[in-house]
């Protein structure tokens, strides 16, 4: 498939650039086993080259990744759906892990909480924000379906799964020899463990939800770990298999889906009316010149 774009390898000067390519540079490596650990961590997907840690936010239960190419002289990373409270222990962590924070990435415009993307450009000058550019959002880089978000030897390709917002995104570890095996899926609100993300605001439609799942999530390898924005049961960790036999709203046909969606009488969001207008602008509300 060709990109049409991709985002330059991490280079010892750093300067993230877009650029268009007509493919993926992709070099062959060994694998290995890696355990993670952090404050809250899972390791289940591992490779030589990736270092993977799972933190958690208790206010709003959600989850943030910190993915980096440990192999790379300069372990370049990125963080995935981090969160305004907890900006402070994550950037800790990367400077404790010696990692060089390239990228503050959201895989939607979240309506629980404040995303920490505008306070991480604030804390750690260099590092870009993005988004999706169906979101609408304000953002340094924006993303579409099939674009690459390359750190290091590893990327993280983009694919659209609307339905929990318009411009929800999941992102899921490269397709290759030298990137991760399992592939790992980062499916924000869209697919959640045992669950997935309501549609009942901000352009949702359960619908769209149920042919994103399908369509962009469920025909991933079965062994795809998945790895949610949010979990409020205690889970940690689910394979695409797993959700496909034993998600109870995506495994019925579509109509008794829209039925459940219809019928999940949850209260909105208690920082609904903060966390979107802020999110808009990566968490950075009325500084709408610096967002970015
Ligand atoms: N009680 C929480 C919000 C809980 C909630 O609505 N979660 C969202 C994802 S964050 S917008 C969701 O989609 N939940 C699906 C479900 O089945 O629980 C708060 O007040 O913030």
């Amino acid at each position: 498939m060709l990109l049409k774009f991709q985002f330059l390898h991490f280079s010892t000067a750093f300067s993230p650039k877009f650029h268009k390519i007509s493919a993926p540079v992709i070099r062959i490596t060994k694998f290995r086993s890696q355990m993670g650990s952090s404050s809250y961590t899972t390791s289940s997907a591992s490779s030589s080259k990736l270092l993977f840690r799972q933190l958690f936010e208790k206010d709003s239960s959600t989850y943030t990744y910190l993915l980096a190419d440990a192999s790379h002289p300069d372990k370049p990373a990125l963080l995935v759906d981090p969160v305004d409270k907890t900006v402070d222990r994550d950037l800790s962590l990367v400077k404790e892990l010696g990692l060089k924070l390239l990228y503050a990435i959201n895989t939607h415009v979240h309506a629980d909480h404040v995303t920490g993307t505008g306070l991480i450009k604030s804390k750690a000058p260099g590092v870009k924000s993005i988004i999706s550019k169906a979101s609408n959002a304000k953002a340094d880089l924006f993303v579409e379906p099939g674009d690459k978000i390359c750190f290091g030897d590893l990327f993280l390709e983009v694919r659209s799964t609307p339905g929990h917002t318009l411009g929800c995104v999941t992102y899921v570890t490269g397709d290759g020899h030298n990137q991760p095996q399992p592939r790992i899926a980062f499916t924000g609100d869209a697919l959640l463990i045992r669950g997935c993300g309501r549609t009942d605001f901000q352009g949702g439609s359960s619908e769209q939800l149920y042919k994103s799942v399908h369509s962009q999530i469920f025909t991933l390898p079965k062994d795809t770990f998945v790895y949610p924005a949010h979990d409020y049961k205690g889970f940690s960790v689910s394979t695409v298999g797993e959700e496909m036999l034993y998600n109870p709203r995506l495994t019925k046909d579509k109509e008794a889906f829209k039925n459940i969606m219809a019928n999940l009488n949850l209260s909105y969001p208690k920082m609904i009316d903060v966390a979107v207008p802020a999110n808009m602008f990566c968490g950075l509300q009325d500084v709408e010149s610096k967002a970015s």
